[in-house]
C-alpha cells in the first residue's frame, strides 16, 4: 500500500504568517552556544503554564505590528545616503596547527586525482539561487513566481495588520483570538491540534510508545500521520523529563528512535534524513526546525548599488504597489517584500537591473568575503550569480571578478544576471573549479558557495526529503573538500589587502560543514579561520558526535530557517598566512 503522504507542508503554509525581520530576531539574541537548551528550558516552562503552547508544533510566527512596519518604512526613507557593506573584520594572531590524524571521510591529494571526476557534478548538487525542478522557487535570481508571491504577500500583509506577535509570553496572551481567526482557514488542523491537547495531557501518565504487536502491524499498513503527529508532541513531553514520564523497560533512545520514526512520517521525509537533521539539534529545536521547512522564507530583494539607492529604489516600488520594509539592519541593501501589486520578477526597476531577487541568507557570504574596490576575486561556483553581482557591486565596478561555474548551461544565467545588474568588471568562466589554480590563481579574495545537498533550503525544495542518502553525505563533501582546497591555492599569500577565502553552503549538516574547513585546517596549515564579521549566526560545532573538531570552528557561523527565518546556511572565512622562509634551517612557516 502506498505511504501516505504528511499533509502539514500544505497546511502550514496557509496558516503560516510573515515572518520576523532578522533584526527583530537579532535583538534577542542569547549566547548562541546556549540556545538550543536555553530555549528549551524557557519552553518548558511555558508549556507548563500554557495549555495552548504545550501542543503547538513551534510555528514560525511574526511579530511585526504595524507601528513598527511604519517606523521601518519611514527610517528606509530618511536612512543615511552612505551604502557601505564593508565590514571590519576581526584579525586572529594566533596560528593553529593540526595533527595528522585522518578522519572517516578524510582523502590524500592523490586520492583526489584519482578519484573519477564525474561524480558529483553540478547537476547532482543543490543551488540554492535555483529554481528548483518544480518551478516553486520564490527565490531564484532570474525570475519572480507571482503566483506564489502574492500568496505569501496576501499572508504577510494580513499579519502585518492584524498585529500579530511572535512572543506568545503571558502577557500577550489575549492576542490568542486574533491569531486563532488568522489561522483558522485551516479549521482542520487547529481542531486537531485542540484534540491533541487532551491527549498530550493524558499522554504523560500512559504508554507513549507503541506495544510489540503494534510495532509489527504496520509492516504492510500505510503509518498513520495523525498518529505520529500526536506521537512527537507526546514523545518530546515525555524527554522533558524523561526520570518522571519514561515508561519502566524503555530507554531514552527507544522514545528517540520512535520520535525520528514519527518525524520522518509526519513531514515526508526519508529516516535516514531526518535522523541525520535531528541529531543537530536537541529534540525541541529539532521540531522547530522541521516546521520551519514546511514555510517560506521571506521574499527578499536586493538593492544594485551598481544602479541605484535602496531609498530610491523602494520609493519607485513604493509607487508601484510593492509594500515593502529594510530586511534588518545587518544590510544597507536588503528589502522583504510583503506584497505587491504587480509582479516583482518584472518591473521597470528589475528589467532595469536596480535590484535582484535574492534570498537574505544569500548576501551573508558576501558580507563576509568583504571585497575591496580594485581586487582581483574568484567566485568559483557563480551560477545564477546572485554573489558574484553583489561583489561586483562592492567593488563597484571596479578589479576585476572571475566568476566560474563548471555548469555551461547555468552560465547562461550567470551571464543574464551580470548584463542586467551593470556589472562591467566580470569574466566568466566556464571550469571544473577543481583545476584551480592550474587555470589562473593569485586571487586577493576566493569565494567558494559550494555545491551541496541543499539541507537548508528544503522549504524551497521539499524533493530533498527523500531524495538524499547516505552516498551523497560521503560523495559531497569528497567533492567540497576538493574545491576548498583548490580555492585556498588560488589566494595569493602575498595580497595586500586580502588574502581571504569564505566557503559556505545552503546546507546544515557537519559532513558539509565544519567537516571540510576542518580538514582543510588540517591540510593547508598556511591557513586560519577568521571571524566572519556576521553580525548575527550561531557558531559552528568544535565537536560533534564523538569527533573533535579545531576549536576556531567557533569562528564559523551557522544559520537556521527556525532561528533566524533565513535559509539555513554555513559561512566560514579563512586568512591564508604569508610564508616567511627560514634560511638558517631551510624550513618554511606561516
Ligand atoms: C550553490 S550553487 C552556486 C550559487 C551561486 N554562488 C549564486 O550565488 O548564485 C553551486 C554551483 O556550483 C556549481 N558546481 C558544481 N560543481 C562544480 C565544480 N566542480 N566546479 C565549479 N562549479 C561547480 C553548480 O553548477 C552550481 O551552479
Amino acid at each position: 500500500m502506498a505511504r501516505s503522504k504528511p499533509k502539514l507542508g500544505r497546511k502550514a503554509r496557509l496558516k503560516q504568517g510573515p515572518v520576523p525581520t532578522l533584526d527583530e530576531f537579532y535583538q534577542g539574541l542569547l549566547d548562541p552556544r546556549e540556545r538550543p537548551q536555553q530555549k528549551d528550558n524557557k519552553n518548558a516552562s511555558r508549556k507548563r503554564k500554557r495549555k495552548s503552547e504545550d501542543n503547538d508544533l513551534q510555528r514560525v510566527k511574526s511579530k511585526t505590528q504595524v507601528p513598527e512596519f511604519e517606523k521601518a518604512k519611514a527610517d528606509l526613507f530618511e536612512e543615511d545616503e552612505k551604502v557601505d557593506e564593508h565590514k571590519p573584520v576581526k584579525s586572529e594572531n594566533d596560528f593553529y596547527a593540526f595533527g595528522e590524524e585522518e578522519e572517516q571521510f578524510d582523502f590524500d591529494e592523490e586520492e583526489v586525482e584519482d578519484r573519477n571526476e564525474s561524480e558529483n557534478e553540478s547537476e547532482e548538487v543543490y543551488d540554492s539561487e535555483e529554481e528548483n525542478e518544480h518551478g516553486r522557487t520564490l527565490f531564484s535570481d532570474d525570475e519572480g513566481d507571482e503566483g506564489l508571491l502574492e500568496a505569501a504577500n496576501e499572508r504577510g500583509l494580513a499579519k502585518v495588520f492584524k498585529g500579530d506577535s511572535v512572543h506568545e509570553d503571558e502577557e500577550n496572551a489575549e492576542d490568542e483570538g486574533e491569531e486563532d481567526e488568522f489561522v483558522n482557514s485551516d479549521d482542520d488542523f487547529e481542531q486537531n491540534i485542540d484534540e491533541d491537547l487532551e491527549i498530550n495531557v493524558d499522554s504523560r501518565v500512559t504508554n507513549v510508545l507503541p506495544s510489540g504487536q503494534e510495532v509489527e502491524a504496520p509492516l504492510n499498513v500505510a503509518p498513520d500521520i495523525h498518529i505520529s503527529r500526536t506521537r512527537i508532541q507526546e514523545i518530546l513531553n515525555v524527554l522533558d523529563d524523561f526520570n518522571k514520564y519514561g515508561e519502566v523497560g524503555r530507554s531514552r533512545s527507544d522514545y528517540i528512535a520512535q520520535l525520528i520514526a514519527d518525524i520522518a512520517n509526519y513531514y515526508g521525509y526519508t529516516e535516514f534524513l531526518a535522523a541525520k537533521l535531528f541529531e543537530l539539534f536537541s529534540p525541541r529545536e529539532a521540531i522547530d526546525f522541521f516546521e520551519a521547512n514546511e514555510v517560506p522564507r521571506p521574499i527578499t530583494i536586493r538593492t544594485n548599488t551598481l544602479k541605484t539607492r535602496r531609498r530610491n529604489l523602494a520609493q519607485a516600488l513604493v509607487n508601484r504597489g510593492v509594500n515593502l520594509k529594510p530586511i534588518g539592519n545587518w544590510t544597507k541593501v536588503g528589502l522583504q517584500i510583503f506584497d505587491s501589486q504587480v509582479p516583482i520578477g518584472a518591473t521597470p526597476e528589475y528589467l532595469a537591473g536596480h535590484y535582484i531577487i535574492q534570498a537574505a541568507s544569500s548576501f551573508l557570504p558576501v558580507i563576509a568575503l568583504a571585497p575591496q574596490e580594485n581586487e582581483r576575486v574568484l567566485d568559483m561556483a557563480a551560477a545564477p550569480g546572485g554573489k558574484t553581482t553583489y561583489i561586483s557591486a562592492l567593488m563597484k565596478n571596479t578589479g576585476c571578478v572571475f566568476a566560474n561555474d563548471a555548469n555551461k548551461a547555468r552560465t547562461k544565467s550567470l551571464i543574464a544576471n551580470i548584463h542586467r545588474l551593470g556589472c562591467t568588471n566580470t569574466v566568466v568562466c566556464n571550469y571544473d573549479a577543481k583545476e584551480f589554480p592550474r587555470v589562473i590563481g593569485g586571487f586577493d579574495r576566493v569565494l567558494l558557495d559550494a555545491p551541496c545537498s541543499g539541507t537548508g533550503v528544503i522549504a524551497k525544495d521539499p524533493s530533498v526529503k527523500t531524495s538524499r542518502n547516505e552516498k551523497d553525505f560521503i560523495d559531497l563533501p569528497f567533492l567540497q573538500k576538493q574545491l576548498l582546497l583548490a580555492a585556498i591555492d588560488s589566494v595569493d599569500t602575498s595580497s595586500n589587502t586580502g588574502g581571504y577565502i569564505v566557503y559556505s553552503t545552503c546546507s546544515v549538516t557537519v559532513d558539509e560543514n565544519e567537516a571540510v574547513v576542518d580538514y582543510a585546517l588540517r591540510k593547508r596549515p598556511d591557513i586560519k579561520l577568521v571571524e566572519t564579521g556576521l553580525e548575527f549566526g550561531v557558531p559552528g560545532f568544535t565537536s560533534f558526535r564523538g569527533k573533535e573538531f579545531n576549536q576556531k570552528l567557533s569562528l564559523t557561523r551557522r544559520y537556521y530557517p527556525h532561528t533566524y527565518n533565513v535559509d539555513g546556511f554555513f559561512v566560514a572565512k579563512f586568512k591564508k598566512m604569508k610564508v616567511v622562509e627560514q634560511k638558517e634551517n631551510g624550513n618554511s612557516k606561516a
